[in-house]
């Protein structure tokens, strides 16, 4: 279990440090590798627990990530949307946040040095239901239904953000460029501000508490997510938590305990029941990239199924333009182009006719959505293409074949006026 407000801190060599003459004296840094928000982050409240015990400074480091991530021109405009507004919030209670965005923790310390010498690093983890295995790793199951059965325990409660005060001191020996605001780039025409987008919220903390809000208490988005979440049009059909929650600035133990919540008050309804098992999907994705590691990222996925599949480049390329041949698909790439989310269902439907109909490898796929996802996350990505196109935890593609979809018939039941293909037709080319 997480404990409680009052994080122990753990014993680090060479401790207490020894005040320093230079300025700004000692102090600590929280790395934030990738986590954009001050709710319910446990390497912060150890990091403030150090500083006080021993009367240092506590300074953030927002740098690279250390990771296999693609991040694409969506998500960077979201993460550096999440990054401006921690910025300011630090800021405004007299903490510093240093940033450099090309190089990593490691890189970042080193050039920082000897100017700015932290006693102590302590890096910020990936917001997860579970702090440690949920099911025992040798006992993990390969598909979802047993692993839900299987869970030994309740997810982890979140910790509320900390006091900061007083915990700023001096800035004079920090270099001045790593505390410049950072400023998130002017959204790429229709992104963020097209109209039809399904996410049109910017990707800043504030924005994704009150996303939550929203969703589960001032709104019926909760109670009607099982009945709607196949929609594919609007901000509301779904709950539109994953491009906060892949930025950092929404933590997903927060969402849960919210969710409990809203048991309480309104009793524990399909749509928040329903919500509770997509998170729970989303869990055991992250923990079966733990459990497999390269192998769950592999051709043959953890099936190790022999590659079955036309390596033509030509037709791909044309599908990364937005020329997938079929005007359905065509529309969902259009809308994932130009804004960088769609729907669950588009994602399966353009999943599915790229393995079953294109014939492509699915890992090229895979690969372009996590460049053009705003909530692209390489453990879900993988997980899900992998699933669909056989090779993962589908437990129906054991011994069997892909989930194909049957598009006519799924228009007919998740789109029959044609509201999604007519509001993302791709331009008709003009003659030149
Ligand atoms: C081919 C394909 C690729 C995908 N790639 C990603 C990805 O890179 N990043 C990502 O976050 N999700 C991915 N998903 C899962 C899912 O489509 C998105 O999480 C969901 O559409 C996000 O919108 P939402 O927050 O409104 O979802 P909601 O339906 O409101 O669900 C709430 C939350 O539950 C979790 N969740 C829901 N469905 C899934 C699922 N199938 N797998 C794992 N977690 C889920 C997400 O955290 C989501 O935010 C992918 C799905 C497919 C079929």
């Amino acid at each position: 279990m997480e404990p409680s407000l009052a994080v122990a801190a753990p014993p680090l060599p060479g401790w207490p440090p020894r005040r320093r003459t230079m300025a700004g004296g000692p102090s600590i840094a929280l790395a934030l590798e990738g986590q954009l928000r001050l709710d319910d982050q446990p390497a912060l409240h150890r990091a403030v627990a150090l500083a006080r015990q021993s009367g240092a400074r506590l300074l953030v480091l927002a740098c690279r990530p250390q990771s296999r991530r693609l991040r694409g021109p969506h998500q960077r405009r979201l993460e550096a949307q999440a990054l401006a507004s921690l910025h300011a919030r630090l800021v405004a209670q007299g903490v510093a946040l240093l940033h450099h965005p090309q190089l990593t923790t490691a890189a970042a310390l080193a050039e920082l040095r000897p100017q700015v010498q932290p006693d102590a690093v302590l890096h910020a983890e990936e917001s997860r239901l579970f702090a440690t295995w949920p099911v025992a790793a040798d006992r993990f199951p390969r598909v979802f239904s047993p692993f839900r059965r299987a869970l030994e325990r309740d997810p982890e409660p979140p910790l509320p953000p900390p006091d900061l005060a007083g915990l700023g001191d001096s800035w004079d020996d920090f270099p001045r460029a790593w505390l410049v605001p950072p400023v998130p780039p002017p959204a790429a025409p229709g992104a963020g501000s097209d109209p039809r987008s399904a996410f049109p919220f910017p990707g800043d903390e504030p924005t994704a508490l009150a996303r939550l809000q929203h969703y589960l208490f001032d709104s019926s988005g909760l109670r009607d997510y099982k009945a709607t979440r196949n929609g594919l049009v609007g901000t509301e059909f779904s709950a539109k938590f994953s491009p906060f929650l892949g930025v950092g600035s929404l933590s997903v133990r927060r969402i849960w305990r919210e969710v409990l919540r809203y048991q309480e008050l309104h009793g524990a309804d399909e749509g928040s029941e329903w919500m509770k098992q997509e998170l729970l999907w989303r869990e055991f994705f992250l923990w079966s990239e733990q459990k497999h590691g390269d192998a769950f990222h592999a051709p043959g996925g953890l099936q190790q199924r022999p590659p079955d599949w036309v390596e033509d480049r030509k037709r791909f390329a044309r599908w990364t333009r937005g020329d997938a041949g079929h005007p359905l698909i065509d529309a969902q790439l259009n809308e994932l182009l130009t804004t960088g989310y769609l729907s669950n269902r588009g994602r399966q439907w353009v999943a599915s006719h790229f393995v079953n109909e294109l014939r492509l490898p699915w890992t090229w796929g895979a690969r372009f959505f996590e460049w053009a996802l705003i909530d692209a996350h390489p453990a879900l990505n993988t997980g899900n293409w992998a699933y669909l196109a056989g090779v993962g935890s589908d437990p129906r593609s054991f011994g069997g074949s892909p989930r194909r979809f049957d598009l006519e018939r799924q228009v007919g039941l998740y789109d029959p006026e044609q509201t999604h293909r007519r509001l993302w037709a791709p331009p008709v080319p003009q003659p030149s």
